[in-house]
């Protein structure tokens, strides 16, 4: 089924069909007053209450809440979510509705419980400053996300890979879906909805495409065109902020060489998301992006500066804080991969995004990922310190294939890794 057809079977008008109805509707009505007598005016009247009922039927009529074919549409016809939101619904499909307990309620969400309610911003220029090391290692440990500026990627950058992201999803949708997991030429390129569609009880209001980064040769060859080159300066760019993180983090646990094996456990590999969150009709009632934690050792994130992160507070489960979008900042969260490593010392955080009601949302998340076949387990230096294990060996693989496997459910992949008692 083909939007076109969608449209037709779904009676939807587009706003420009719709005024010429009515254009229409009105142009009788000059006539009847006017000088066309031709019909009985009784009947004549009817027939114009009937027709503009017609037209408003058409036009205020969900097309989608009554369809079966919806799942047929975003997924496999590969029109995603941005889809439904162009060919204008009016109300969410039932798909996508969170039971009343599962709903974000802002008002009850803003209450920081007296808490120091900012997350923390980290000037990383003076990075040979001790107290700067020390403080990012502190909000890594009670924080588990921060914002960083003057972090070396050049702000240019960061508009085009924006930019990029928007030129993608607004591509005509024979290009996007060139790239569904059923069409791509490769496994490191794929265009999907949602999470993890087949697993998930409700959906997310969300399209992405995300792009494994295996080298530069692969790269050129597979990603789009409209969004590879920015994508690839990005990324490249990042890594050296990437590794200085790392360096900072490695020296809070009393580790002062990252060794080869520790690399590939640490940024074995990077994945690039490209999100897209469209406008959505009851913004309320879903999420762009539900309760999860990342698997990766840290993402750093771009967000554009429409809002709606949220993250759960380490230290009090009931209260969520708003990551504020803040120009030329770099939001870095640390994500399981990195809570295994550090035995629990550095902890992944729960975080979300809200739907938006009045416009769509882009952000670009890059995942610094362990080696997919690489083992994790809290590092040696730690355990020789004499710290007792809380998590057991993993492959990473298998961590990966475990968190794709069911609905989000906020922190409790990691109980996976978890040594039982
Ligand atoms: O869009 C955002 O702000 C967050 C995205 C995110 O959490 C993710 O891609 O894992
Ligand atoms: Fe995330």
């Amino acid at each position: 089924m083909d939007q076109s057809s969608m449209r037709q079977s779904n009676i939807i008008m587009q706003p420009e069909q719709w005024s010429i109805a009515w254009s229409f509707s009105l142009y009788m009505h000059y006539l009847k007053h006017s000088f066309i007598p031709i019909i009985n005016p009784k009947k004549y009247t009817k027939i114009l209450i009937i027709f503009r009922a017609l037209i408003l039927t058409m036009a205020t009529s969900n097309p989608v809440t009554s369809l079966k074919n919806t799942n047929e549409f975003v997924q496999n016809q590969g029109y995603g979510v941005k889809g439904l939101a162009d060919i204008g619904i009016k109300s969410l499909p039932n798909q996508y509705i969170q039971p009343q307990e599962k709903r974000f309620n802002i008002d009850k969400i803003s209450v920081t419980n007296g808490h120091d309610s900012a997350i923390p911003i980290i000037d990383m220029s003076n990075l040979d400053d001790q107290n700067v090391e020390k403080l990012i290692c502190d909000v890594a440990e009670k924080w588990g996300i921060l914002q960083i500026i003057n972090h070396g990627v050049p702000l240019n950058m960061l508009q085009e890979v924006k930019d990029a992201t928007y030129r993608f999803f607004e591509l005509p949708v024979e290009e996007k879906r060139r790239y569904l997991v059923k069409n791509s030429p490769t496994s490191n390129v794929k265009y999907g909805t949602s999470f993890s569609p087949d697993f998930e009880r409700v959906l997310d209001w969300k399209d992405y495409l995300s792009l494994l980064f295996k080298s530069e040769e692969e790269a050129l060859a597979y990603w789009p065109l409209t969004c590879r080159d920015e994508a690839l300066d990005y990324l490249k760019s990042t890594e050296n902020v990437i590794r200085n993180l790392f360096k900072i983090l490695m020296k809070g646990l009393d580790i002062h060489e990252i060794d080869e094996e520790k690399e590939s456990q640490l940024m074995g590999s990077m994945r690039i998301n490209l999100n897209y969150y469209p406008k959505c009709p009851n913004p309320e009632l879903t999420f762009g992006f539900s309760h999860h934690t990342d698997i990766s050792t840290l993402t750093i994130l771009l967000q554009d500066d429409v809002g709606g992160l949220y993250v759960r507070r380490l230290d009090d489960d009931e209260s969520w804080i708003h990551v504020p979008p803040m120009d030329g900042a770099l939001v870095v969260n640390i994500g399981d991969s990195l809570q295994i490593l550090s035995n629990g010392k550095y902890k992944s955080v729960e975080h979300l995004v809200i739907a938006n009601g009045t416009t769509s949302r882009v952000s670009v998340a890059t995942f610094v990922n362990p080696s997919p076949n690489v083992t994790i387990a809290p590092f040696q230096e730690i355990i020789d310190k004499g710290d007792k294990p809380i998590y057991k060996k993993v492959l990473f693989l298998d961590y990966v294939k475990h968190f794709f496997s069911k609905s989000h459910c906020g922190k409790a992949t990691i109980e996976f890794a978890k040594i039982s008692n």
